[in-house]
């Protein structure tokens, strides 16, 4: 495991709470991710399920990991939970640190095309194939190839649907919270779809989960999104789970919508409900 440097280990719910850095070849710079190995994964016997989550907006890998009490339900399920960054980082390009919506912490998840991005800004495939590949190679012992599934929050609720809809099979569960659904048709999803796609928008479709539905031909699947009455950017019309529940309907994809009475877009919100996801997705990865 020489490619990985230990950050940190502490001890929750019998299991550990790790954060690995690694020199990325998709990004280009050092990154940081986070490794749950809940208490089953001990002696190394046994291949467990492993479920990605995709942070939001300004989040590090430590968001997740400190405010959404996730472990309680990884050591009950026995799951391995990674957690990766949400943007390359330390690579310095003009702009990056301007907005908190673009660039830095700000990823989206998706290959860029357009210059100065397209060297670096490349999480699509760091998450989905270079990150996949080394928790696979570096933990073989205890993950279980088979039985992968994503979960997300917001940009990386997003995240979480474009790489299960994007790669058929890759993943076998998914489930969002507050996800942004429809980034054509929103701000924030139209301010990084310009800057890291270009102004064609025959491009942007292919990164759009609303879109991607329509066109799914991959094995059966069932979406989970979860979504608070009161979170401003969903009021705000950045979110459109609507559209996403109508484009499901219209071509047969199961998708479960949760409308939680009185809830923001807070980590409130996610460790309210997170247990709920790990039963859901414990269902299908252990089935
Ligand atoms: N600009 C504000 C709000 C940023 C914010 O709400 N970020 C969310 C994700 S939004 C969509 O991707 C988040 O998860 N924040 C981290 C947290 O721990 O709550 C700001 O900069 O605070």
């Amino acid at each position: 495991m020489d490619q990985l440097s230990l950050v940190s280990s502490n001890k929750i719910f019998g299991g550990y709470q790790k954060v690995y850095s690694h020199q990325s070849s998709e990004l280009k710079c050092k990154m940081n991710f986070s490794l749950y190995l809940p208490p089953q994964a001990e002696g190394g016997d046994v291949k467990l399920p492993v479920i990605f989550y995709l942070s939001g907006l300004t989040c590090s890998e430590q968001n997740f990991i400190t405010k959404s009490g996730f472990q309680r339900y990884a050591a009950d399920h026995g799951i391995i939970v990674v957690g990766p960054d949400t943007s390359p980082r330390g690579v310095k390009i003009p702009g990056d640190d301007e907005s908190w919506d673009f660039g830095v912490a700000a990823g989206f998840y998706v290959d860029a095309t357009k210059e100065p991005w397209s060297t670096n800004y490349r999480m699509a495939s760091y998450v989905n194939k270079e990150l996949y590949e080394l928790i696979q190679q570096a933990f073989s012992n205890v993950v279980d190839p088979e039985r992968i599934g994503i979960m997300g929050h917001s940009m990386g609720g997003h995240g979480a649907l474009i790489s299960t809809l994007r790669n058929p099979g890759l993943y076998k569960s998914v489930s969002a919270f507050a996800p942004i659904c429809n980034p054509i048709q929103g701000p924030w999803g139209t301010k990084a779809l310009t800057g890291y796609l270009g102004d064609d928008k025959s491009k942007w479709v292919e990164w759009d989960a609303t879109e991607l539905v329509k066109k799914y031909d991959g094995p059966p699947l069932t979406l989970l999104i979860d979504q608070g009455s009161i979170d401003q950017f969903y009021l705000d019309k950045q979110l459109l789970p609507e559209n996403l529940v109508e484009a499901c309907r219209s071509v047969g994809v199961p998708v479960i919508l949760k409308l939680r009475e009185g809830y923001d877009h807070s980590y409130y919100h996610i460790a309210s409900y997170i247990g709920e996801h790990f039963d859901f997705h414990a269902k299908i990865l252990k089935a």
